[in-house]
């Protein structure tokens, strides 16, 4: 197994180091359209060139000297250990939730043949009820017919790695996620960081065992001594305060949080869906989110002390980054229509590889235009399938390891 070597994110445009990914596998095929809504997609996606994407993305972070490492492949080395591995099956089937105990013996027996790598694998994809054909009745719950198609669901957003967790400075927030067919995956993080080797005792900021929800999505690290973080769909100011205090409560460098209190709707779900940095000075943001923007700052002192930042967003970034200019890019580069289409397949959703320099689907072409118009380096790959799960290059990647600036 790979030695210790933890977390360290200070900026969202640093060199990029390592970074976490999973590609997607055959829980995009366990998607059906009676239960796409729940499953927080909105049509069926094509897995084999949805995987075909996701390697050019992973291949244009190798060359560019990132270090990738997939999810499955780090469980996998956890569950070598027959301990964890028991431990992990009873905790995943308990949130599935796994109702019955005959349905709880199949599964333990259905799974025991498998390599760690391909039990992992299973856990994401989903077990269909007709995968286990014989189970010995022990309870009601196990005899009657039931038409609903799963034994365990299917875990198709994992691919979106941005979410479950976040890392910010050395330490990470373990998330709660809004919704129930999210909440596994944070499950998967908590593994990772409870028994990998590579990521001993890094500090939590968040657990998920609070009920207030937070997503990775909503969590930007600006620069070393600020973070965003978005009031959304996804994330409640409740726990934006407590992840506050306990990273305030650290030994980090970080002064301020800003809360950016962005509209409650699913085509805007997290800040980075609307809003990313590209290099020192420069953001792409969808327009449709500036005017009713409000900021919020939270900053460090002996209680927290929050105050509403009455200024526009770019004298606000100004400010806090200490800037004397900065260049707002817009999504669509000012046409409404170009800049709502893109939106929807991700436009702002950029993945920073070093100050100037970012990854984008190559969809979004209006404004891939407007970042290079505006000197920023544009790698793009295909988007036809990843697109579907509505997020793009910052949500499907987790930064584990960034330069400091
Ligand atoms: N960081 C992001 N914007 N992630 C996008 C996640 C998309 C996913 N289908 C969801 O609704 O949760």
């Amino acid at each position: 197994m790979t030695k210790h070597e933890g977390i360290s994110v200070y900026n969202e445009i640093g060199q990029l180091r390592s970074v976490l990914l999973h590609c997607p596998g055959e829980e995009i095929e366990n998607i059906v359209p009676d239960y796409l809504r729940r499953l927080l997609f909105d049509e069926i996606a094509y897995l084999k060139q949805a995987r075909k994407e996701h390697d050019q993305f992973a291949g244009l972070l190798r060359q560019e000297g990132t270090e990738v490492l997939y999810l499955t492949e780090l469980m996998a080395e956890i569950l070598a250990s027959k301990e964890v591995r028991d431990r992990f099956l009873e905790d995943f089937m308990e949130e599935a939730p796994v109702g019955t105990e005959g349905i709880k013996e199949a599964l333990r027996e259905f799974f025991s043949p498998m390599s760690p790598l391909e039990m992992i694998r299973k856990c994401i994809a989903g077990v269909r009820t007709e995968e286990l054909a014989d189970i010995n009745p022990k309870s009601l719950g196990d005899m009657v017919r039931n038409p609903y198609p799963f034994y365990l669901d299917p875990i198709p957003n994992l691919y979106f790695q941005r979410d479950p967790f976040a890392s910010i400075g050395e330490g990470v927030t373990l998330n709660v996620m809004h919704s129930t067919t999210r909440n596994r995956e944070t499950l998967f993080a908590k593994y990772l960081f409870d028994y990998h080797p590579r990521f001993q005792n890094i500090p939590r900021w968040y657990n998920r065992d609070k009920s207030h929800p937070i997503e990775g999505g909503d969590l930007l690290v600006l620069s070393e001594k600020i973070v965003a973080v978005g009031i959304s769909e996804r994330t409640d100011a409740v726990a934006i305060e407590k992840m506050t205090k306990n990273i305030f409560h650290s030994n980090e460098p970080f002064e301020t949080v800003l809360a950016f209190d962005i509209p409650k709707t699913r085509a805007y779900m997290h800040l980075d869906t609307v809003f990313t940095m590209v290099d020192y000075d420069k953001f792409t943001i969808y327009p449709g989110i500036v005017s009713p923007l409000d900021v919020y700052s939270i900053s460090k002192g002996k209680e927290l002390q929050i105050s509403y930042e009455a200024s526009e967003l770019s004298s606000i970034l100004k400010k806090y980054l200490k800037l004397p200019a900065v260049d707002l890019i817009p999504c669509g580069n000012g046409d409404v229509i170009a800049a709502g289409r893109e939106q929807w397949s991700d436009g702002s959703n950029t993945l920073a590889l070093s100050p100037g320099k970012v990854i984008c689907y190559d969809r979004n072409h209006v404004t891939n235009a407007a970042l290079r118009q505006h000197g920023v380096e544009v790698l793009e790959f295909e988007s036809y399938e990843l697109s579907r799960g509505r997020g793009g290059p910052r949500c499907m990647s987790m930064p584990l390891k960034r330069e400091k600036l």
